[in-house]
């Protein structure tokens, strides 16, 4: 049975590419595992295969993707309808994609997209980057707007930080769930996402990708080890 994700709370994104140390549909499948029995209330995840086994191990909603870069498009995330549908028929229960208005690789509009998706009922979350392409997904009938891709386009708000101000804007003028989504990395900004009316609040790497945890406490210490060595 597919869900929708209606509850307020935490979903985590459990993602990595090929040449990640916990690249493969096993590993994601017991990260989701770990997430869901932390609490998380969806997991996100991208390809048919790690959604496929995933599906086996957690009850939550999935919220799946297909990213794959096709020639000179921009749009990677699930760039095509048939994208949409692979990942679907992999179990996935809500179906996130690029929800700009960038031309796709399948010559389809985002509204064509959203329409025969609509058409056959499956759950869309769009992608976007900013409050006009949010404002237009919502105008569309998408099931939730997502942050994602601010700061991705060159078009965008350029900040290492969470763009907690588009959640802000979104939220007070659709109806449509406005999902956080994109470089939270600490409790206090998933706090001021849900304050300013984010129904959820998607976190990936800060969770999921050990590498860029370790680094983060790494580059955090080096000054300090820095200046101990210089004392010695
Ligand atoms: C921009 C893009 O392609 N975002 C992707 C979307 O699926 C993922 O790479 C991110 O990990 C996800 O959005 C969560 O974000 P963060 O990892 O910053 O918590």
């Amino acid at each position: 049975m597919r869900r929708l994700i209606s509850e307020r709370g935490i979903v985590v994104s459990c993602q990595a590419y090929m040449g990640e140390p916990l690249y493969g549909p096993h590993y994601m499948a017991e990260m989701a595992k770990g997430a869901e029995l932390g609490g998380a209330i969806g997991i996100r995840a991208n390809g048919a295969a790690d959604i496929f086994v995933m599906k086996q191990f957690i009850q939550v909603p999935i919220i799946g993707l297909n990213k794959r870069k096709i020639e000179d498009s921009d749009v990677y995330i699930t760039p095509t309808l048939e994208d949409a549908l692979a990942v679907y028929a992999a179990g996935a229960d809500i179906i996130a994609i690029d929800g700009t208005n960038r031309i796709r690789p399948d010559g389809r509009t985002l509204a064509q997209t959203v329409q025969e998706l609509k058409r056959i009922n499956i759950p869309i979350m769009a992608d976007i980057s900013n409050e006009e392409e949010g404002l237009f997904a919502a105008e569309l009938g998408v099931d939730y707007i997502s942050t994602t891709l601010s700061g991705y386009t060159p078009y965008s708000s350029q900040s290492s930080k969470p763009d907690i101000e588009l959640v802000a804007r979104l939220a007070s003028v659709v109806r449509v769930p406005v999902v956080a989504e994109g470089k939270y990395f600490t409790a206090e900004e998933v706090n001021r996402a849900l304050e300013a009316g984010a129904q959820f609040v998607v976190i990936g790497s800060a969770i999921t990708r050990p590498q860029y945890i370790t680094e983060r406490f790494v580059q955090a210490i080096s000054s300090q080890i820095k200046s101990d060595n210089e004392r010695l």
